[in-house]
């Protein structure tokens, strides 16, 4: 950390739970643009996710900090789950830039489905100048950038992952293994919290 030019990867997410295809997509990023570290933004109000209510921020903050505990390069910021009302990447971006430096080169990591929908967010020129945004393929989503401006984004094939935290949380609730979709210490987690129970 500090004032100096790291290449820094931020993979935001809801992370409800957090599940092997979001740790998988920053794995793969961080290698090939040669990312000092990925932090993981678990997101405060999720203010496109209306459909469900959301899990406490703390219990997807703790699931995030045991998933990536063991990975050097991975970290997790709080800075969205501390920040109040809604979160947008715009304030996201602005609050690890300050923390990183002016110096520092920001990467956000987006998945193909995210992407699809990303000119809905707040404020996106703003947004596009903070950071350089990375598409990443996902199983059941075209991967494009045809709607971006051009060199705001690039587009990566990451290993298919056909894991959406959707399909893990149905799983609980009736009663389904969610091993291997999720790392142990998350399984364990969601046991001991008793959480997306019916
Ligand atoms: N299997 C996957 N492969 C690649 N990217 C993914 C995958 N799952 C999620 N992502 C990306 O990770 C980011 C955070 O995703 P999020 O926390 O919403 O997970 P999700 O599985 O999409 O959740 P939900 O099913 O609740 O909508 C988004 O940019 C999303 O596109
Ligand atoms: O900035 C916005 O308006 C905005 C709208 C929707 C999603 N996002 C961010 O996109 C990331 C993935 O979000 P989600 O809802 O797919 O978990 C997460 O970091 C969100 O904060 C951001």
């Amino acid at each position: 950390m500090g004032d100096d030019n790291r290449r820094v990867g931020i993979m935001g997410g809801t992370f409800d739970p957090i599940h092997n295809g979001h740790l998988v997509a920053a794995s793969e990023v961080a290698d090939r643009f040669g990312l000092d570290e990925v932090v993981f933004v678990p997101t405060g109000q999720p203010w496109q996710k209306t459909d469900e209510p959301v899990t406490p921020a703390e219990d997807r903050y703790l699931m995030t900090v045991i998933a990536t505990a063991s990975n050097p390069g991975f970290h997790v910021s709080r800075a969205d789950i501390d920040r109040p009302g809604p979160t947008y990447t715009v304030d996201t971006l602005r609050d690890v830039r300050a923390e990183y430096g002016p110096k520092a080169q920001l990467f956000f990591i987006t998945g193909a489905d995210a992407l699809e929908k990303i000119l809905s967010w707040k404020d996106t020129d703003r947004m596009f100048e903070l950071a350089h945004f990375i598409g990443v393929t996902r199983p059941g989503f075209e991967l494009s950038a045809a709607h971006l401006p051009a060199d705001a984004v690039s587009l990566v094939q990451v290993p298919a992952m056909a894991i959406s935290s959707t399909d893990c949380r149905a799983r609980v609730a009736a009663g389904k293994p969610v091993w291997y979709l999720v790392p142990e210490g998350v399984v364990q987690y969601i046991a001991k919290r008793r959480l997306y129970r019916r």
